[in-house]
């Protein structure tokens, strides 16, 4: 059987010619670049190992608002697609295949996209410090509980049209500015600082990393058995285990009240987090009435007042109309901003998102290139654990949970409980990656399901003779708690 995640991705695309070359861009224009999947004929003279390496030899230079530093040799995986920007003009020296290497120009500043994306950056800027403002005037005072937190910003739109960029700048620069926003994302095709299948939310306050595929929205972000090569995050995690919201939206809908729940007690705790708001990923959606239930449903529990639409003037309309005499739980009115599709956003097809998905979970327990993580390992009894599943286990993403317990659940106590059902061990099981819930075995299924995220366990071996499972876990502790 093959391994999701754990065994050799197989490469899929042929190689090309590895070059190295000097780039040179002047202010605002783009180097926009995409990583085969494939391994180059020439792996072993290559020292990125598939991938590309870039340094920057003279100007500025930034990816998704993250800054390069010159001279650093920064190598960007297999499978990478991106852009990288100057504001002042920038020499970049890059080394290996690029199945796109295409340098954008732009006569004027005026032309470039991302113009927009600072502009709503520096609007924000500008929101926080109101918001640090009136927390100051009010510092002392009965009412300080109440504190309207600073922006809460979200970006929707329709497939591929560049909304987690849009994110993932906006977190990167205002970390540059020395805040520490909340950057949240329910889209469950893709994890933010987790395994894809899941929601989350984490403070977002140091630099990300520039070199990960996901651009710092990647797994290498968040503690491992490894060093780090920026500051790692600590996400609040919830589990769908499903790819599409619509595959189950009441699970959906609750997982997201409960992160926001999260986000607003975070927001109650650190004045910081609370100043610099919130910056949100959404799933893919259309003008259709489900997807706008579920972006509504996403404005009302993070109490959004700052709506981005990117390069869609029907879910623009859509969502006006239905919002006009909505306010924000903090009796704010909610604010729709459209914008442009972002140029030269890169297609990304099922095989992609394959590859993507099989590299996180690869990356979240081994490491990658450039970073070899030794996961931990551990030999537990079939009767020291609870593995539990959704019902219906023929959908792509079946739900596994797994719980360490002192003993096995109540022999029937899940009868008439269609949330989740005990999973039976076999050596089927082998190689599947659990998540492990921070939720006691005695718990309702309903509760078990809707339970933070304490991290992900993969098995290695299932010994059905002996009754042992191999399970491997990132950190020291995952999955030995009772
Ligand atoms: N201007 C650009 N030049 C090159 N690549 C880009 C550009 N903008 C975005 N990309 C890349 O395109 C891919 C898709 O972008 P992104 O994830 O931001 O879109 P999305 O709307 O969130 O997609 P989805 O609907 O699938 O969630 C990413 O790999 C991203 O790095």
């Amino acid at each position: 059987m093959s391994i999701p995640g754990l065994g050799q991705i197989a490469p899929t695309q042929p190689a090309t010619s590895s070059t190295t070359r000097t780039i040179t861009l002047r202010p605002f224009w783009e180097w926009r670049f995409e990583v085969p999947r494939s391994s180059p004929a020439n792996n072993a003279t290559n020292p990125a190992s598939g991938g590309v390496t870039v340094r920057l030899l003279s100007g500025t230079a930034e990816r998704d608002g993250t800054e390069l530093a010159q001279n650093h040799v920064y190598t960007f995986p297999r499978n990478t697609r991106s852009k990288l920007l100057t504001y002042n003009g920038a020499t970049l020296e890059v080394t290996g295949e690029c199945a796109v290497d295409r340098v954008v120009e732009y006569a004027r500043p005026e032309e470039s996209p991302e113009l927009v994306v600072l502009n709503l950056h520096f609007a924000l800027q500008d929101l926080r410090a109101a918001a640090a403002a009136a927390a100051g005037s009010q510092r002392g005072n009965a009412r300080n509980g109440a504190r309207v937190p600073g922006p809460r910003v979200m970006v929707c739109g329709e497939s591929g049209v560049g909304k987690t960029s849009v994110v993932r700048t906006l977190a990167a620069l205002a970390t540059r500015g020395a805040g520490q926003p909340l950057v949240a994302s329910v889209d469950p095709r893709e994890g933010l600082l987790a395994l894809p299948g899941t929601v989350s939310a984490a403070v977002f306050g140091t630099v990300m990393d520039v070199e990960d595929p996901a651009g710092g929205f990647g797994v290498s972000g968040t503690p491992s058995s490894g060093p780090s090569a920026v500051p790692v995050k600590l996400p609040m995690v919830y589990y769908f285990g499903r790819e599409k919201v619509d595959e189950d939206v009441p699970l959906w809908k609750d997982l997201v009240g409960k992160l926001g729940s999260s986000v607003r007690a975070k927001f109650a705790a650190d004045e910081t987090v609370r100043e610099a708001g919130l910056v949100l990923d959404t799933p893919a959606a259309t003008i259709a009435k489900a997807d706008m239930d579920v972006l509504l449903h996403a404005i009302n529990e993070f109490a959004i007042n700052i709506v981005v639409v990117l390069g869609s003037a029907g879910i623009h309309a859509e969502l006006q109309r239905r919002l006009e005499n909505e306010r924000t739980a903090h009796g704010e009115i909610i604010t729709l901003i459209p914008v442009d599709k972002a140029e030269g956003v890169a297609e990304r097809d099922r095989d992609f998102m394959k590859f993507t998905r099989e590299a996180a979970i690869k990356e979240y327990f081994f490491g990658d290139a450039k970073r070899t993580l030794s996961p931990f390992t551990q030999s537990v009894s079939f009767d020291d654990v609870a593995i539990f599943k959704a019902p219906d286990g023929t959908t792509p993403h079946p739900v596994q949970l797994w719980r360490v317990t002192n003993g096995p659940p109540d022999g029937d106590y899940y009868e008439n409980q269609p949330a989740l059902e005990p999973a039976e061990i076999s050596a089927e099981m082998s190689h599947w990656t659990l998540a492990v819930m921070n939720a006691s075995v005695n718990d309702p299924p309903e509760t078990i399901r809707q339970a933070p995220v304490m991290g992900f366990v993969a098995i290695a071996d299932v010994d059905e003779d002996r009754r042992r499972l191999k399970i491997l876990s990132p950190a020291d502790g995952l999955g030995t708690v009772a």
